[in-house]
């Protein structure tokens, strides 16, 4: 029977001074020696999607003394993408990750505590949790802040428009719309508190944990100011301390993370992804969170995933035909448990996984599946969560109800297997001299009639000077955008290309250039945008070596990208560039600071997941010493 972690400061005489803290900071007498449970929240004013979080830890907390453990909350950080986005703060966003996953490690390690739960939201902070539940490998539940409730707005001209962040941000370089619709559009894209409500990197994570078993079902789906959210954050509460009974008292190391997170699970997790066209950072932080596991699960995996798996759902920024999908449709429609059952149905799961709450993957559909025939009334009554229409950054602040739910697997928000958007999932994996060891595209979110594109390059030596040449007109219709230095160590920290992409899309280009870059996208991303090429160009990548004018050429049905150069006049350049500046942008002034210069000196490439590399700097400081194996 594993002994308690936190036996080694609730027990023994030479811990007196431990347990007088403990006292200090709250804890009862007869509290000690009860398991410890960390309770990671991830609060912060700072982002819509968890400002509202504050009382969510203290809910946590108290469902966890009622099961008979103590709470003990801490907080991370949280950077706000859509804040950061187009400025030097997005350099901070990725490494953020990291510092997330470490600043858990550190706080439940220093601190003996023998249980985690984990209340994230938005794109760093989840999967920053996830790499640090991996690691530590202690019982562990994950509850999410929940979505955003879509916007709506009436227009100038009296017309009504569904909207989210992403239209904000395109609509604002569109020179059509007037200042006085610009600013309806600002008011009204994101309503609420919660995780912006398309299918953008925060969903896409919260979904994944959802589907990898590690969260409740209705964890990516109930939005943020939804009542039923409240059961949610009661359950995981309970839930953890049941884990940690099972694990602490009967030795049943099944509720484990690495047990749940198997590469079976990982397998299933990346084609609900594939099916509902997440974000392509799932991609980065599932290849990052499959390391801490120990799992082999690699872009080969995802790639041979990506030809099997039907796309099922389209969620904005994705169109299904006239219509736009927000998170608040996928939940009337059953949320992950209806997906899973669909592509379960479709034999496209493996069924010998398991979660935090149920034995089985058929016990876990047989509940919550809206779709499978036996699903509870309180899977049911969970599905008809409906949004408040209401401005509100505060939790439970509406319980609204849809009148009916969406079972339409032939035209719904959520298709079966027969009615798929299209056989091919809506991720792939390209590969080609520019991309040797791989680029990713969210295909479900690029129109059919740009999945083979060719046209000359335009450099950009940083994503300001795209969205400079974007917006000063140099870029054509039949360009392709090039973004390079702006990889994991070359940004460094990988920024997020929304605004170049959105202003594409704004200035009427979105079907009609390409844009490639060592780069990644928000979810928030649409149009022919690839991303993640690999080697960067900071690596000397080939994507260092692209001239202006070179043509580049994109087949998305056979995952390939070429720039069509010969390899001798390649090699001319690499000797050439190699023998100046090195792999170095050229005329690029960028501030960087020492924490973000610290992470570019251990960035792994984005097929790595853009994971440190701790090794990285034994091998710089001393070469000669014996490299650790494996
Ligand atoms: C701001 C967004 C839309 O959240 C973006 O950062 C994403 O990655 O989806
Ligand atoms: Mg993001």
């Amino acid at each position: 029977m594993p002994a308690l972690r936190s036996r080694t400061v609730t027990h023994g005489r030479n811990m007196a001074g431990a347990r007088a803290l403990m006292r200090a900071s709250g804890v009862a007498n007869s509290d000690i020696g009860k398991p410890i449970v960390a309770v990671a929240n991830s609060f912060t004013e700072f982002v819509p999607g968890h400002t509202h979080l504050a009382p969510v830890g203290r809910i946590v907390s108290e469902a966890i003394h009622a099961a008979g453990a103590v709470a003990r909350e801490f907080n991370t950080i949280a950077v706000d993408d859509g804040i950061a986005m187009g400025h030097g703060g997005m350099l901070y966003s990725l490494p953020s990750r990291d510092l997330i996953a470490d600043s858990v490690e550190y706080m439940v390690n220093a601190h003996c505590a023998d249980v985690l739960v984990c209340i994230s939201n938005c794109d760093k902070i989840t999967p920053g949790m996830l790499m640090a539940a991996l690691r530590l490998n202690i019982p562990t539940v994950f509850v999410s802040g929940g979505p955003m409730e879509a916007g709506r707005v009436t227009l100038t001209d009296g017309s009504v428009r569904s909207l989210d962040l992403v239209n904000a941000i395109a609509d604002a370089v569109d020179e059509t719309i007037s200042d006085e619709d610009i600013d309806l559009i600002e008011q009204n894209a994101c309503p609420t508190c919660g995780s912006c409500s398309g299918m953008f990197t925060a969903n896409s994570m919260n979904c994944l944990t959802e589907a990898i078993g590690l969260s409740l079902p209705g964890n990516g789906s109930v939005l943020a100011t939804h009542t039923a959210r409240k059961a949610l954050y009661e359950r995981a509460g309970a839930t953890a301390v049941e884990l940690a009974k099972r694990y602490y008292e009967h030795d049943d190391d099944s509720v484990l993370p690495r047990s749940i997170a198997t590469a079976k699970a990982f397998d299933n997790a990346m084609a609900l992804d594939i099916a509902m066209g997440g974000s392509t950072n799932t991609i980065l932080h599932l290849l990052a969170a499959a390391q801490e596991a120990g799992v082999e699960y690699g872009l080969a995996e995802i790639d041979a995933k990506s030809r099997t798996v039907p796309c099922l759902a389209k969620v904005a920024p994705n169109v299904a035909k006239d219509k736009t999908y927000y998170m608040e449709d996928v939940h009337r429609a059953g949320g992950i448990p209806a997906l899973l059952g669909e592509l379960n149905r479709g034999g496209h799961l493996h069924t010998d996984v398991h979660s935090v709450h149920s034995p089985d993957l058929t016990s876990w559909l047989d509940a919550w599946d809206l779709r499978g025939g036996k699903a509870t009334e309180e899977a049911q009554r969970l599905w008809h969560a409906a949004p408040g229409g209401q401005r509100s950054s505060t939790a439970f602040s509406q319980s609204n109800e849809w009148t009916s739910l969406d079972t339409d697997a032939e035209g719904g928000c959520i298709r079966s297997v027969e009615h798929a958007y299209s056989k091919d999932g809506g991720l792939a994996v390209l590969r080609g001299n520019i991309a040797i060891d791989g680029a990713v595209v969210k295909t479900a979110g690029v129109d059919e009639s740009i999945w083979t594109f060719e046209g000359p390059a335009v450099v950009c030596e940083s994503q300001d000077e795209a969205v400079e040449k974007i917006l000063n007109k140099t870029v054509k219709e039949g360009d392709v955008v090039v973004i390079r230095y702006e990889g994991p160590k070359g940004g460094p920290g990988m920024q997020e290309m929304l605004y170049p992409t959105s202003f594409l899309k704004g200035r009427g280009l979105g079907k009609k250039c390409a844009l490639i870059t060592d780069g990644r996208f928000s979810g928030g991303t649409s149009g022919l945008s690839i991303g993640h090429i690999s080697p960067e160009a900071a690596s000397g990548g080939t994507i260092a070596l692209v001239e202006n004018g070179d043509l580049i050429r994109i087949d998305i049905p056979n995952r390939s990208m070429e720039l069509v150069v010969d390899a001798a006049e390649l090699d001319a350049r690499r000797a050439r560039l190699e023998a100046t500046t090195g792999y170095h942008p050229v005329n690029r002034e960028r501030p960087v600071s020492a924490a973000l210069r610290a992470y570019a000196a251990m960035a792994t490439s984005a097929d790595k997941g853009a994971v440190r590399d701790v090794d990285a700097i034994t091998r710089l400081t001393s070469p000669q010493a014996p490299q650790p194996v494996g």
